[in-house]
């Protein structure tokens, strides 16, 4: 069992910022690293994968420093996001290659093993320019697995996959925690997260944003401020009926209807309907203003 542990670790490239003070930890079982395109959760994987060098703050595993430190390298594994650009050689090949420079002693049992983790042993002699989207990130797992290591990072593992191939990665990232193992995979996506990691931990432009298990993550969620843009048979009417409940903030009258602004989420649902009907107001559209991911992070931010 390995525990990564990351202490006010900030790293900058020239003048950008792209990780300022996170400290946090993570341990065994899957951790979901969530956060938006540009958050900086590639440069903190890197770091913890031993291929970048913190600018500030202390990135560990089991008390011992990562960086410059190959004798800790052997309990990593990282998969990177870019496809692998050995195409012209067979899944065998390359996977063999990673256990020969990892000098292991029997080489091509492990890249063998490796091959049966991920269950790529029948295609393995295929050459890795012709394997799915799916097939190449197993592929790039087992060179990763082919050490047997307690780690395993994973920088946005589901990208360009399609439903089949995102459900059978989330199994075998399920198993590979099950066996024991540390596992941190990267996301833009909050229902892939939500559907796989014990534990998130939500990364905002370079900061450490939340912290917990999902439905402490989605309580913050659905706690934030939600706007609707509403068109109603009497805006004019249905903006004062909403406006005298505490669970409604502020209302605004526009050329096409009403923006909404909700604080109470579920309060708001029941009532809108209810509120509608006894005032003999037809509800002709209710729609959510700022449901995108980016509305939901900037919000964690400020709070
Ligand atoms: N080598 C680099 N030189 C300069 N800036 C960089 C470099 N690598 C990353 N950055 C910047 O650091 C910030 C964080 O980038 P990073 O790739 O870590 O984010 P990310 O959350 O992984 O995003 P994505 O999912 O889009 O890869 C971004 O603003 C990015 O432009």
């Amino acid at each position: 069992m390995s525990v990564l542990e990351l202490r006010d670790v900030s790293r900058w490239y020239g003048n950008v910022v792209a990780v300022n003070g996170v400290t946090m930890t993570v341990g065994p079982g899957v951790t979901g690293l969530l956060g938006p395109n540009g958050a900086g959760k590639s440069t903190l994987i890197h770091m913890m994968g031993g291929f970048l060098a913190p600018s500030n703050g202390q990135v560990g595993i089991d008390g011992q420093r990562i960086w410059k430190n190959p004798s800790v390298y052997r309990h990593i594994g990282l998969v990177p996001e870019r496809e692998a650009a050995y195409d012209f050689l067979s899944g065998r090949q390359f996977v063999r290659s990673m256990a020969k420079l990892h000098k292991l002693s029997d080489p091509d049992a492990a890249a063998e093993r490796a091959l049966g983790m991920v269950e790529m042993a029948a295609a393995a002699d295929r050459a890795i320019g012709t394997y799915s989207k799916g097939m190449k990130q197993r592929i790039k797992m087992a060179s990763a697995l082919v050490h047997d290591p307690p780690v395993l990072l994973l920088d946005e593992p589901f990208n360009g996959m399609d439903p089949r191939q995102r459900l059978q990665l989330m199994d075998l990232i399920r198993k590979m925690a099950a066996e024991g193992r540390t596992v941190l995979f990267s996301s833009h996506i909050l229902e892939e997260v939500e559907r796989l990691a014990h534990h998130i931990e939500v990364i905002i432009a370079g900061r450490h944003a939340a912290s917990g298990d999902f439905r402490a993550i989605r309580r913050l969620m659905t706690d934030r401020p939600h706007m609707f843009a509403i068109r109603s048979s009497d805006d004019r009417r249905l903006a004062a009926v909403l406006i005298a409940d505490d669970s409604t903030r502020g209302v605004e009258l526009t050329s096409t209807g009403l923006q909404v602004e909700a604080v109470d989420f579920l309060r708001f649902t029941s009532l809108l309907p209810q509120a509608a009907r006894t005032a003999d107001i037809r509800l002709l559209e209710v729609s959510p203003a700022d449901e995108s991911l980016e509305s939901v992070f900037s919000y964690l931010v400020a709070s």
